[in-house]
């Protein structure tokens, strides 16, 4: 394998981690010290981790068939009944199911006006919230975390949460964050990699955690696919929601004497993936995006002078209007950078015998693509911790495509769910600051502090909103 950091007996290089957080600060360092390959053991287990983009370029992209297997972890097999879902699963169960995840995305208007429609119905929502308490210290992040829930919820499941149902998104808004806070302390950590020493550690175990919330989260899918099951109609051509897609098809291969491939817990698993991945990363993001511009007000305001210029009113900012608002664009792409939700990514494993970087490499073996290291490496990104758009413009005002900006990862695995996630967040956002002056909380200034938990969540985030435009 090739030389990395010198690993602990049973812990390896875990600590290395949670010590320097948010987790990625000794990836960065690491790859200056040993160059873009280096191993890098969690617990009693080897990774080889890629921490530089001409590498990815070489191994992940270019040879994408090679890295594109997930690497199986314990606690994830128990959680899900095995190695199910898209995010957690193999081979043929994995490319069917990414593919159609796809094509029913694009079924439902990804790439269309439709998924515009559905988003700006949230936005409307959203500022009819928002305006009930203008002038007042409110909540942020509920209000656009119950936008963006939607966004999924209505694509999966085909409904809202709106004012009849607000006990089931807080329930499921309790969800997401149990999984954002209570599965990212320190105990969880080291007893999801190293489990000798982490069921020592005090506090609730893995085994209960898991329990609690799979029970709850696994009810709400359960529920939700026997209602569909119901009142299904195998007939009609079009379906309404990703739940009635997955049920024609699972009839289909039925029909056809294949009971594995879409099986039910293929299907609460699916839900699992696309709920989850669809709406902490996505509500993740946006929240850091507003607290990175309410830090730095020359950017505000740069940001605002673009909008009165390009949209001039209080309108619906709609996708026809990004191409003409580059400075905003750039505030999005600088959001992701600084952000860096995912401090280590997920944990892939060679396919077969390989060479990376000249090191020979046996089929199997964990392999990461560490796109924190990449997207703070200050020979692109000068000054990498710097909140700064500029560098995604040019003197002329124009946008810089920097390819090393990979929030989304790379290679066969990387995010389906990057159309949504890039349209949901341009039009929340730009739809948001064009209409709202933006005042910080009085009390807590939006902080940008990482270094909680294990993992990059932000604060609340409270603010005084007043109209811009009248
Ligand atoms: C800002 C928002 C988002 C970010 C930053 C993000 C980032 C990522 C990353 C880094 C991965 C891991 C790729 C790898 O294994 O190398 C991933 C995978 C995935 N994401 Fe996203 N994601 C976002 C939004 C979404 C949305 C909206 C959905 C669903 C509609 C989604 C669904 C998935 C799924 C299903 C996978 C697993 C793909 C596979 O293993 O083939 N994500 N995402």
């Amino acid at each position: 394998l090739p030389p990395g950091p010198t690993p602990l007996p049973f812990m390896g290089n875990t600590l290395a981690m949670l010590l320097e957080k948010p987790g990625y600060e000794c990836f960065r360092r690491w790859t200056k010290q040993f160059g873009g390959v280096y191993t890098f053991w969690m617990g009693n287990i080897p990774y080889v981790i890629i921490g530089s983009y001409d590498l990815l370029k070489e191994t992940f992209v270019r040879d994408g068939d090679t890295y594109k297997d997930k690497y199986p972890q314990p606690f994830n097999e128990k959680l899900r009944g095995g190695m199910y879902g898209i995010v957690e699963s193999n081979g043929h169960m994995w490319s069917t199911h990414r593919r159609f995840a796809l094509s029913t995305l694009r079924d439902f208007g990804l790439g269309k006006d439709l998924m515009q429609e559905k988003i700006l119905i949230e936005v409307e929502d959203i500022f009819r919230k928002y305006d009930a308490q203008l002038g007042k210290e409110q909540d942020i992040q509920v209000v656009l975390n119950n936008a963006i829930a939607n966004v999924i919820n209505q694509t999966i499941f085909g409904y809202r949460f709106d004012e009849t149902n607000q006990e089931e998104f807080e329930r499921m808004r309790h969800l997401v964050e149990y999984q954002e806070k209570q599965f990212a302390t320190v105990k969880v950590y080291v007893e999801a990699f190293v489990p000798t020493i982490g069921k020592f550690l005090p506090g609730k175990s893995l085994d209960q955690l898991l329990d609690d919330w799979r029970n709850s989260f696994y009810t709400f899918f359960d529920t939700q696919i026997e209602n569909h099951r119901k009142k299904i109609d195998f007939d009609s051509e079009e379906s309404q929601d990703y739940a009635e897609a997955y049920l024609k098809e699972q009839k289909k291969q039925e029909a056809l004497g294949e009971f594995e491939l879409f099986s039910n817990t293929q299907f609460s698993n699916t839900c699992l993936d696309l709920w989850l991945a669809g709406v902490s990363t996505t509500n993740t993001t946006v929240n850091w995006t507003i607290c990175y511009v309410l830090n730095h007000p020359d950017v505000l305001q740069k940001m605002n002078e673009e909008f009165d210029q390009v949209v001039g009113s209080d309108r619906l900012v709609t996708m026809g209007d990004k191409n003409n608002l580059p400075y905003f664009n750039a505030v999005l792409n600088e959001s992701q950078r600084c952000a860096n939700i995912v401090p280590i990514n997920l944990f892939h494993a060679t396919t077969k015998d390989t060479v990376i970087n000249g090191y020979p490499v046996k089929k199997g073996t964990g392999v990461i693509a560490q796109i924190s290291t990449v997207m703070l490496d200050e020979k692109i990104f000068p000054e990498p911790y710097k909140f700064n758009p500029d560098r995604f413009i040019d003197e002329n005002g124009k946008p810089i495509k920097i390819e090393q900006l990979i929030p989304f990862s790379i290679g066969k695995r990387q995010c389906p769910g990057e159309g949504l996630a890039r349209m949901e967040i341009f039009l929340f956002l730009a739809n948001f600051f064009n209409r709202y002056k933006i005042s910080p909380s009085s009390k807590v200034f939006p902080n940008l502090d990482k270094k909680d938990n294990v993992g990059v969540f932000p604060k609340d985030l409270h603010a005084i909103l007043n109209r811009r435009n009248c």
